[in-house]
């Protein structure tokens, strides 16, 4: 079974504005209530691309009931623990320019903490982890390295999807998929990365310290994949960014659904691109048919 676990999730909470006014008043012409967090994207795009996941984390609060309810609606499995304390509400600015204002989440008690360690202890090697996005305020900042150090004991395969030290607690740890941006792994190796070779070159750093497969999305200008034998680029198909909150998630999304079902590592790359463009060109997450159209636009080619 595919089990997502997402520590922070959120209502996303998008508000189209045209002409920001900080310090006035702005009203929005078009808002959107979805359920968020990374690791929820990546279950709700999963379920759409027809392979089942069960969501894991910790959740609150009528906040935290409004996911649950949408899960539910949209067929999703789920085994969240209860904090007591409110999901956090993000919002998601979209006027010229996409601003975004995330919360710091919920307080998390070490009675909740060991619960959900105890969860990831029950899975088994034939299991995958998809662990994505960042770490309440309140719990301990290692969380990811502890959650790590389980899935190898148990030989889970852990896919991860976050920045900063979080990301940087996997380096030199046997870890499944990692699926930084450009920008994360710059950040890692304290560099700015401006071409797809840098890219390839840095990717494979994090191969030759652990990580099995590794993707660098960069937007708009497509993405590269490299593991121990194979260094790709593909391009990203045209078309019109209406939102991009989740389109990340989504690569990560089409990568795996695609390796659960058989796939070779270059079909799976360009799922997971074709995945992250559909849900790029869309309000909310992508739906199947757009990413079996995007699939035919995209190239895949070594990076020599
Ligand atoms: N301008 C674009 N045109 C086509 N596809 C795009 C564009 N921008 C983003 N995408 C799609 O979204 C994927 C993820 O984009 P990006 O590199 O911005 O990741 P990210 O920063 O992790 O995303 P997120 O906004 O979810 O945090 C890309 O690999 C691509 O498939
Ligand atoms: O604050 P985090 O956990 O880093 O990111 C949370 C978040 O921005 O990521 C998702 C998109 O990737 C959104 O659904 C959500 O609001």
């Amino acid at each position: 079974m595919i089990y997502t676990c997402t520590l922070n999730p959120s209502i996303d909470y998008i508000m189209h504005v045209d002409g920001f006014q900080a310090g006035g008043l702005t009203r929005s012409h078009k808002t959107f209530y979805y359920p968020g967090g990374k690791g929820i994207n990546v279950s709700r795009v999963m379920e759409r691309l027809g392979v089942s996941t069960i969501a894991l984390g910790f959740i609150g609060n009528f906040t935290g009931q409004f996911i649950i309810n949408s899960l539910e609606q949209e067929g999703i499995k789920h085994n969240f623990i209860e904090t007591g304390d409110y999901t956090r509400i993000n919002v998601k600015l979209k006027g010229e320019q996409e601003s975004e204002i995330n919360g710091p989440g919920p307080n998390v008690s070490e009675v909740q903490l060991t619960q959900l360690l105890d969860q990831v202890r029950s899975l088994h090697g034939e299991d995958y982890l998809i662990l994505a996005g960042s770490v309440p305020s309140s719990m301990p900042k290692d969380f990811y390295n502890q959650i790590a150090d389980i899935c190898l004991q148990k030989n889970i395969p852990l896919v991860a999807d976050t920045s900063g030290d979080a990301l940087r607690q996997l380096l030199g740890k046997q870890v499944f998929f990692l699926k930084p941006n450009e920008h994360e792994l710059g950040e890692l190796f304290d560099t700015t990365i401006s071409s797809v070779e840098e890219a390839a070159y840095y990717a494979r750093k994090l191969v030759e310290q652990g990580a099995k497969h590794v993707i660098v999305s960069m937007g708009g200008k497509g993405a590269v994949y490299v593991d121990s034998e194979h260094k790709f680029y593909a391009n990203v198909p045209k078309g019109e960014v209406k939102n991009s909150v989740g389109a990340g998630d989504s690569v990560v999304s089409g990568f795996i659904a695609a390796l659960s079902q058989g796939k070779s590592v270059e079909e799976a790359f360009r799922d997971g691109v074709a995945t992250g463009s559909a849900t790029a060109f869309q309000d909310d997450l992508c739906q199947k048919e757009d990413v079996d159209r995007l699939k035919e636009e995209i190239n895949i080619s070594p990076i020599i």
